[in-house]
């Protein structure tokens, strides 16, 4: 473990640095500090009033500058002691500099790195496929407000997980320029963004959409803001509960255009069988089935273990520095397994699974053969060898993957016969 001051240089904020054996001071340093053994509870709240003062005895006139001793740490976490690593925190994690100043153009900047901006587009994105693939059709006021309440939702979602997080952000180096970490904005501005923008999302939905929408918004808010980010830290199932986070968007997507995401009499479950085994022509009146939405949702599901649980091997030892719970650090055979077996899974949900709901034609089921076999081999020889060039290259297929397959879905569409959409009006042009 590294040496109080050495923390303390960094986090401890001015109040509690008078006395620096003092109560207050260790809080401090308990929730800087990374975690195998875990911190005593994180004073939250202590943490949130402090941090506008908080400070660095880096300046002059104050503690001590530490000497950069290296220091080395072991994980020793569920019996894998082979994971060790040498701490790249030889220094002060951050070092004193003048506080930015908030012009509105920055402030903006804040706003959007709060925001995960590119995560943020993401999510709104496979919300849109939600829309794309409903039967129902959307009009132009429930594309804009899906999109802005889904965007505000989102923003709010992730502004609360960084407020949450800055302790553990400033001790991996792929976070640890974020806004409240570099201090760029105080914790209770960020709270007042998240506080209107976590209203404001809801109530766009709820007014502008519909309730199942705003619903599935809040809902989500809390489970990413609330469930997630505090699993994260305390048990490897936060990578389940992520996907879902994950996976809800295109729900969001589905019920604004009206559709129905659970059972009822109203809207039973529906079966749509390969032509070759059912002499029924498909009933396009009956696509609106609350089966279709659940399969796109497990497509979703499905894809993010492969993707996330890749990247996190690749950044495992940051991971286990700042003290979070990933299958990737306490058990690296397993995390590659749960790869493996979501990129197997997604074969039979794309070629039985999406066709039968109606989502997609039978011709998805083999089209979807193609990326599912070449992204399941990429897995395979993760899971074989467990190297880091095998994770590396099931994350970027990860990366095409989902566009290819949600291309192929909307290409596939029910009701959408694209290549007759072309033939037909090349036979209008020859009329
Ligand atoms: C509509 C709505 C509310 C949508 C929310 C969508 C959303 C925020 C999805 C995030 C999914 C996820 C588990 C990301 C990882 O976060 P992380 O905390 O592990 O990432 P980090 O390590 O980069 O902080």
């Amino acid at each position: 473990m590294q040496s109080a001051p050495q923390f303390l240089g960094s986090y401890a904020c001015r109040r509690c640095t008078a006395n620096i054996a003092s109560t207050s001071a260790r809080r401090c340093l308990a929730r800087s500090a990374s975690t195998y053994t875990r911190p005593k509870s994180v004073a939250f709240a202590s943490y949130f009033f402090h941090n506008s003062r908080w400070t660095s005895y880096a300046s002059p006139g104050r503690l001590p500058v530490p000497s950069p001793v290296p220091a080395r740490r072991v994980a020793q976490v569920a019996g894998q002691d082979d994971i060790s690593y040498t701490s790249s925190i030889t220094t002060p994690p951050i070092a004193w500099r003048r506080s930015e100043v908030l012009t509105p153009r920055r402030l903006f900047k804040v706003y959007a790195q709060l925001a995960k901006s590119r995560l943020t587009v993401l999510v709104v994105l496979t919300a849109m496929g939600g829309v794309a693939m409903s039967p129902l059709p959307a009009t132009a006021s429930v594309l804009f407000f899906t999109t802005v309440g889904t965007t505000l939702c989102s923003v709010a979602a992730n502004t609360i997980n960084q407020i949450r997080e800055v302790p553990y952000d400033a001790q991996m180096a792929r976070t640890r320029n974020r806004p409240l970490v570099r201090k760029a904005i105080t914790p209770t501005h960020a709270a007042g963004f998240a506080a209107v923008t976590g209203i404001a999302g809801p109530a766009i939905l709820w007014t502008m959409v519909n309730p199942t929408t705003a619903i599935l918004g809040a809902l989500n808010i809390a489970l990413y803001a609330g469930v997630y980010t505090s699993l994260k830290r305390t048990s490897i199932v936060n990578t389940w509960v992520g996907a879902v986070v994950g996976s809800l968007p295109p729900l969001m997507g589905w019920a604004a255009c009206g559709g129905h995401i659970l059972p009822s009499a109203e809207y039973p479950i529906h079966i749509f069988l390969p032509s070759f085994l059912s002499s029924v022509p498909v009933d396009l009146a009956l696509v609106d089935n609350p089966l279709a939405p659940f399969a796109f949702f497990m497509v979703l599901y499905s894809w993010q273990f492969p993707h996330f649980n890749a990247l996190s091997y690749l950044v495992r030892a940051s991971y286990a520095q700042a003290g979070y719970k990933m299958l990737s650090v306490v058990n690296p055979a397993k995390n590659a397994l749960v790869s493996l077996r979501h990129t197997l899974l997604l074969i039979p949900m794309c070629s039985v699974l999406v066709p039968l709901s109606g989502l997609t034609t039978w011709a998805f089921a083999l089209t979807s053969l193609v990326p599912n076999a070449i992204w399941a081999h990429a897995a395979w020889k993760f899971w074989r060898h467990g190297s880091e060039k095998h994770a590396r290259t099931t994350f970027h297929h990860s990366l095409w993957y989902m566009p290819v397959i949600l291309g192929l879905m909307m290409f596939h569409k029910q009701g959408v016969d694209w290549t007759s959409w072309i033939w037909g009006k090349q036979e209008d042009e020859d009329e």
